[in-house]
């Protein structure tokens, strides 16, 4: 439990947003978010994950459902939300002539109990960038001072909507230590992302929308459980793929093969691989191009993708659609 008698951040359910002309775009939608948790919400374009994150942030009202954000609703009771939530949204939109630290002083006069501006700018790694105008920041950097202006009211619950597109490897990688470090003290953080690997290891646990509804849900480890490994290789000149053991025996449940390579999809990665590796020993040839890959975020997200919902039970034991 928290201090508001609540033991989640965020609560949502059954939740649906509909827009004028009566497109359904989030169609009862149910997850939570707990304190100290930092939640990623995937799903394919136009899935639903900016019309939902409105939502939570008090910017729209639901068409259903009940939303919940540190115990209150975010949109009826925006003042007792606003002021302990931050919020980074893809486009900050700031006056390109102000100088970094301008915009920080000025979004810290809007701010209820902001920090001071230099410590943010700090936090983000734009110390040496105070007197720069935002017209002449580089994308990842205005990107950051999305994020430090996020900060600035030290908030509960911060809402995260792509933070780091646009930023090259290093500065993604920055942006990563600090939200776990800010999760570590406490924060909630619920972030979009279209980077599949920067939910894997980011996220404690995620959602993957598909058409307005929630088609995966839980740990990245519990998402990616029951979905296939892949094994991929060339095949030796003179080599067919009917010379190797059947693949049925080889526990393997799917395959393509476009004459020279071979891709092998597995529930039994261990007994797959041994048993392509006894093979090509045996035969005394060497497979090139060899690639094992361990079930990922990106083969979950790929088969909702391009066949829709998974079964019940895979992954979507705790969220899934409800009834609004
Ligand atoms: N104001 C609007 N009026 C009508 N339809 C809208 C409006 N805003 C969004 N939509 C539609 O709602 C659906 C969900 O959009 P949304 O922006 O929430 O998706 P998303 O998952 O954030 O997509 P992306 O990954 O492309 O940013 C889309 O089909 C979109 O065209």
């Amino acid at each position: 439990m928290n201090t508001d008698g609540h033991e989640h951040a965020i609560e949502v359910t059954g939740l649906r947003r509909v827009y004028g002309g009566g497109f359904e775009a989030v169609r009862g939608i149910t997850f939570s978010v707990a304190r100290g948790e930092i939640f990623a919400l995937l799903g394919t374009n136009g899935a639903g994950k900016t019309s939902t994150v409105e939502v939570l942030e008090g910017l729209a009202a639901p068409a259903g459902g009940r939303i919940r954000v540190l115990g209150h609703d975010p949109f009826h009771e925006r003042d007792a939300v606003r002021p302990r939530t931050g919020v980074m949204l893809q486009e900050g939109g700031f006056p390109a002539e102000l100088t970094v630290a301008e915009t920080a002083r000025m979004w810290a006069g809007c701010t209820t109990g902001a920090r001071p501006e230099h410590e943010v700018l700090e936090l983000v790694g734009l110390t040496g960038k105070h007197g720069v105008r935002v017209k002449q920041l580089s994308g990842g950097e205005r990107r950051r001072l999305d994020l430090a202006l996020a900060l600035l009211g030290d908030p509960e619950v911060l809402f995260l909507d792509e933070p780091t597109s646009g930023l090259d490897a290093e500065g993604r990688r920055d942006t990563w230590t600090l939200v776990r470090r800010l999760r570590d003290a406490g924060t909630t953080v619920l972030l979009t992302t279209h980077y599949l690997e920067e939910a894997e290891g980011l996220a404690d646990r995620l959602a993957i929308l598909h058409e307005g509804r929630i088609a995966a849900y839980g740990t990245p480890a519990e998402v990616t459980a029951g979905r296939p490994s892949r094994i991929s290789f060339e095949l030796p000149d003179g080599y067919f793929l009917g010379d190797l053991p059947p693949l049925a025996a080889l526990g393997v449940c799917g395959h393509e093969n476009d004459g020279k390579v071979v891709r092998l999809r597995t529930l039994e990665l261990q007994r797959t691989a041994t048993a392509v590796l006894v093979w090509a020993e045996r035969a005394g040839v060497e497979l090139r191009g060899l690639d094992v890959r361990p079930a990922s975020l990106e083969e979950a997200f790929l088969g909702i993708a391009r066949t829709g919902f998974p079964p019940p039970g895979r992954g979507r034991e705790q969220g899934g659609e409800e009834a609004a």
